[in-house]
């Protein structure tokens, strides 16, 4: 183990060992401890170079794109791997292609896209629509290099969330661990990490998965609870956490299997658990997440309410991106403001209190 981030477990990582990464010191991101419930813990992925979890994986993607001579990089998103593919393209000197639903996407995944140089092309529909755009190209058009989830390299970057909770819990793992499900590259690829520490004989013992999608976007979550071993898409999906407004996931298998295979779970909850937990986050821990983030907070409480997590046990959140992403959102929080004229505030202010 050296350095800190990604790179530092690039035992772990499908490369050589004289590889070239195209990094950003991704990684290597908080645990704090919640003050909203005992034994749980917020893993703060808002704080990588492009604000989401997506650079864990991405800085693996481009250095395989770069190390292959890549030099035009693709992916569908719903702004946050635009985002990094955006920024880690930049990097590598590569021209990057981002698809996105038109008019869907959070202004500062869209802000970022645009600073770092991508090319925006905007698909009417949702992002499943403009995941179907990028594969038909790629069919008949192999001078893109794609970046999504379903290629590999993703996968392996993400999968370190777990070698770091592992190594912050001072080499122990966590009973539980929450997070949000869209596309379903990270459940799979956290689960992956964990089952690798165990074969490693580096720990005994392995975390429960538990996803959490917006109830109007739950294709995994239905498949789970019907016990389902086919997925039936959900075809417009409904969610103001427009991170995970998916309605086809292309992970879902691995997804499922990672839910079932560590006895966890893939639960859907409300847009108004969704809100509620954002802000709670924001006003009694001072993490400002997106949405989509905030569900693995609203699982949580369900998951404790329903009994699939019991009260004590350690507890990994993981927020997946940060709020800044997303400053629409907080409309919704209720604005506490006043102005006043000049000379005017400290009478103003006794007023207020
Ligand atoms: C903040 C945030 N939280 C959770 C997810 C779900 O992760 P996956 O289940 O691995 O897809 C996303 C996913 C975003 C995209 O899929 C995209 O950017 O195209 C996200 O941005």
């Amino acid at each position: 183990l050296r350095g800190r981030g990604v790179w530092r477990y690039s035992a772990f990582l499908p490369f050589p060992e004289d590889v070239e990464p195209i990094t950003l010191d991704e990684g290597w991101t908080p645990l704090h401890v919640s003050k909203l419930a005992g034994g749980l813990r917020l893993k703060n992925e808002g704080l990588n170079p492009t604000a989401s979890f997506k650079d864990r994986g991405m800085t693996v993607a481009i250095t395989d794109a770069h190390r292959r001579g890549a030099s035009k990089v693709i992916c569908a998103s719903t702004g946050n791997t635009a985002a990094s593919v955006a920024a880690y393209a930049a990097r590598a000197g590569m021209r990057s292609y981002v698809l996105v639903p038109s008019g869907a996407v959070a202004k500062g995944k869209l802000a970022q896209a645009v600073a770092h140089g991508a090319k925006i092309v905007k698909v009417k529909g949702g992002f499943d629509e403009a995941l179907r755009e990028v594969l038909e190209l790629l069919s008949s058009d192999r001078s893109f290099y794609l970046l999504n989830s379903v290629n590999p390299y993703r996968i392996e970057g993400q999968k370190t969330l777990a070698f770091e909770v592992w190594e912050q819990l001072d080499r122990s793992v966590p009973d539980v661990i929450v997070l949000p499900v869209g596309n379903a590259g990270n459940i799979s690829a956290i689960w992956k990490g964990f089952k690798e520490l165990r074969d490693a004989g580096l720990t005994d013992s392995t975390p429960r998965m538990i996803g959490v999608q917006a109830e109007g976007a739950a294709p995994l979550a239905r498949a789970f609870e019907e016990g389902l071993s086919e997925l039936r898409p959900v075809e417009s999906p409904q969610t103001y956490a427009t991170a995970i407004k998916i309605g086809s996931p292309v992970s879902w298998r691995r997804a499922l299997m990672a839910a079932r295979e560590s006895h966890g779970a893939i639960i859907s909850v409300g847009d108004d658990s969704i809100l509620e937990a954002q802000r709670d986050l924001a006003r009694v821990d001072g993490v400002f997440v997106e949405p989509a983030s905030a569900a693995s907070l609203a699982g949580y409480r369900r998951a404790l309410a329903e009994g699939l997590i019991d009260n004590g046990e350690k507890v990994v959140a993981v927020l997946t991106g940060h709020g800044l992403k997303d400053p629409d959102a907080v409309m919704r929080f209720g604005v506490d403001e006043m102005e006043v004229e000049p000379g005017k505030l400290r009478r103003e202010l006794s007023a207020y209190q």
